[in-house]
């Protein structure tokens, strides 16, 4: 829902916000420019300013000060400039034609009324947008406390929730301001406004000089909006005064205050609003406005290149029969698609034997079900054993899930090479069955979307439901494009340790929205993201650390030859010019944040390529520290002539290279515990680490940096959850 209120008001009023925006943004400036051209003035008294004036001008009828403080005197409806220190003239006043257009433009686009209409409307649009975005980045960060928090995911991701963290206050000032404006224009909202008033009558005695006038000596000019001069052969006329705080009338001959009226609460109001909307006589509060103004199409593109990155990702599921009416519920929780298309096969097979079945991210979980008599989780682990980002609420919503007569059934989806198979899943099992749900079969794990043990599961789970339940899944192929390979490099083979570096050029993007993206930066890998690779055998995709950027023109790999596998064999028999058919996954946590703290990168054998990835990378010379291990430095140094260019570029700090296979041979998990003195002092700095490489190793670093870390009161795993340690381990 709050996703929805996001999404479909901002994606329907992109264009217009984003153009009220822009020219809101131009006449933020205005406040700015009329300080930097208005003349510097004293606090002298109005009685001084008019007396002063009527010097140079002596058919003056009207002084006007605008809110930057600029003084304008009228004769005969002409304005002139005046410099509010001497009173003497500065020319016609001339309005910026520039300001004068945008103003218009942004107010009523040169449209009249419809065009007032729009402008309100999109005002509203932008108040919604700011509320639901804000709420929407709360419940992201999980929790207000985590607001301020570094914020993951992809560039678009990143981007859309640092700029709206920066702008969302002022743009929700704008946006309220501006509703409030509209609905004054329209008269559904009163300004307070007294309309003209009669002055009353002035004694008609022989008028005193202005200078002496006592009602005028009191008022600063830095209170005056305007005065109206008394006519000039008639004594019994008045002066007219408006200040900030109302409207009064100065005797001409005694200098007495006859009448004053005090602005009305709502006239204070609508002046306090307009203030706020246009920053006039606030030059700062213009500047904010204008910088937050200038956020708004940037997150109109990231905000649209998300919604269009979840919408392909999600696939469609025609004839959901919707959570009230359901009586079968499907949660998927999923990183990269896969899964949903095994609940797109389920749902179908549920649908065919009659049951109404609705289909949801695991985030969706509903805290009832009316019609549902179970509810079926099919879940995706990543990482260390955590959630896929669609299912990372789930448990917390659990736990106020009313449940009763509901029954459950979760089937992980996994891969048995990662060290946490299929923990997230085991996870939500535990936590159902903790929350008195009562399972209709027992917990399923798969390894790597097998479709035969989807089978199997599917027959048991029929047969618990008392119905038969044909499960016959086809696996979605990823989108591919075609990479040729353009370079390689062999280490290891003397020390039965194969490695091949491969360098593969960029194919060129297949479509102008891909080309697009690319030439906006918004589609590029980074160093830490993944290559899936297809081999030509097997349907299911292998993932390989990127150790290259887009930008640098081609993607990097570096693979190590496993006995048996499959695709690391096809990699090592590729020879230049030969092409594989791959594709790009983000993996948003493993990337360097964007601090300044010391970063420490640790890693083995073909898991240094990521690594290298964020030296090369370094372009700000943050201190890096790399404990890189490998056999022997004769055979298999990976990235040896490289490492040592990056130490005297100054992106490289130390280099800790560390080899099994020699004299006194250690593992990088050693060399951590001699240098634990160092590394206790850079993590008083607020050092970052991030490791790769496989998953003995990432133990053994584990268990070594417990030990560096215990005199300091830390551990790992509270490094971990303060966002200071990744790991990416196979
Ligand atoms: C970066 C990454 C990390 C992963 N971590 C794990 C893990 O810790 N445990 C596990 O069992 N599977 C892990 N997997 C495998 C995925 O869970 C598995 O491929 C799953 O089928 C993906 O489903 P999805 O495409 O719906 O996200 C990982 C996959 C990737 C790409």
């Amino acid at each position: 829902m709050l996703r929805c209120l996001h999404s479909i008001p901002g994606l329907l009023a992109a264009l217009v916000v984003s153009f009220m925006a822009i020219t809101g943004a131009v006449l933020s400036l205005q406040p700015l420019v009329e300080r930097v051209f208005a003349p510097a003035g004293n606090e002298m008294s109005v009685a001084t300013l008019v007396d002063r004036v009527l010097a140079h001008q002596p058919q003056t009828e009207s002084v006007v000060r605008s809110a930057s403080g600029a003084v304008t005197a009228y004769v005969a409806n002409l304005g002139i400039g005046i410099d509010p220190v001497t009173g003497a003239s500065l020319g016609p006043v001339e309005h910026s034609a520039l300001f004068t257009f945008f103003t218009e433009l942004h107010r009523s686009l040169f449209l009249g009324d419809g065009g007032r209409v729009v402008a309100g409307v999109a005002a509203v649009a932008m108040v919604i947008l700011a509320t639901s975005g804000i709420a929407l980045l709360i419940n992201r960060m999980g929790g207000w406390k985590q607001l301020f928090a570094t914020a993951r995911g992809t560039l678009s991701q990143r981007l859309h929730v640092e700029l709206a963290r920066l702008a969302v206050i002022c743009l929700l000032l704008s946006a309220m301001t501006g509703v409030y404006l509209t609905l004054v224009t329209f008269g559904i909202v009163s300004d307070g406004g007294q309309g003209f008033g009669f002055p009353p009558y002035g004694s008609g005695e022989m008028p005193a000089p202005i200078a002496s006038l006592s009602a005028l000596q009191e008022v600063p000019i830095s209170d005056l909006r305007s005065i109206i001069l008394p006519m000039a052969d008639d004594t019994q006329d008045v002066f007219t005064v408006t200040t900030s705080a109302g409207t009064g009338y100065v005797d001409q001959a005694s200098g007495a205050l006859l009448d004053f009226t005090p602005n009305a609460p709502m006239q204070t109001l609508y002046e306090a609003i307009y203030t706020l909307h246009t920053g006039q006589g606030y030059w700062w509060l213009g500047v904010l406005l204008g910088l937050a103004s200038l956020a708004v199409p940037v997150l109109m593109i990231t905000g649209t290149l998300i919604w269009l990155r979840r919408r392909t990702s999600m696939p469609r599921m025609p004839c959901d029969a919707g959570w009230r009416k359901a009586d079968t519920v499907i949660l998927v929780g999923s990183e990269s698609n896969t899964t949903w298309s095994f609940a797109a096969t389920l749902r179908t097979a549920l649908a065919k034997n009659g049951h109404a079945v609705h289909v949801a991210p695991m985030n969706g979980l509903r805290a009832s079900y009316p019609s549902a008599s179970r509810v079926l989780v099919l879940a995706a682990t990543y990482g260390n054993g955590t959630a896929p980002a669609n299912a990372n609420r789930f448990i917390e919503r659990l736990a106020r899930f009313q449940g009763t007569g509901i029954d459950y059934a979760v089937l992980g989806f996994g891969d048995r090479k990662f060290r946490h198979f299929c923990a997230y899943a085991e996870t939500v099992e535990h936590a159902m069955a903790a929350h008195g749900l009562k399972p209709i079969t027992g917990f399923e794990p798969i390894d790597r979307q097998s479709a035969q043990a989807f089978g199997q599961w599917g027959r048991r789970l029929g047969a618990a439901m008392g119905e038969t339940l044909e499960l016959l899944h086809q696996p979605t192929q990823p989108k591919t494009q075609s990479y040729k390979l353009i370079e390689r490099h062999d280490y290891g083979i003397e020390v039965q340790a194969p490695t091949v570096l491969l360098r593969f050029a960029i194919p060129a993007a297949p479509s102008w929205t891909q080309a697009l993206k690319s030439r906006l930066g918004l589609d590029g890998f980074f160093a830490g993201d993944l290559a899936g690779i297809m081999p030509p055998t097997d349907p299911i995709p292998r993932y390989y650390s990127i150790a290259s950027r887009s930008a640098d023109g081609i993607l990097e790999i570096c693979v190590r030859k496993l006995r048996g596998g499959v695709c690391s064999d096809y990699l090592f028999g590729l020879r230049p010019g030969d092409s594989v058919e791959a594709f790009v996954r983000p993996n948003p946590d493993f990337r360097p944040d964007t601090g300044c703290q010391p970063l420490i990168l640790i890693g083995a054998g073909a898991g240094v390529a990521p690594l290298v990835g964020f030296v090369r990378a370094n372009s700000r010379h943050r201190p890096v520290y790399l404990f890189s291990g490998g056999r022997d430095p004769s055979s298999d140094f990976l990235y040896r002539e490289e490492l040592k260019a990056q130490l005297d570029a100054g992106r490289l700090t130390r280099l800790f290279a560390v080899f099994s296979r020699v004299m006194g041979g250690r593992y990088v998990q050693h060399r951590l515990l001699d240098e634990a003195e160092q590394l206790r002092s850079l993590v008083r700095q607020g050092a970052r680490f991030m490791v790769c490489g496989s998953a003995a190793m990432g133990d053994g670093v584990r268990a070594s940096l417990d030990n560096v870390l215990a005199p300091l009161d830390l551990s790992v795993e509270r490094l971990q959850s303060a966002g200071r340690y990744a790991e990416d381990v196979y």
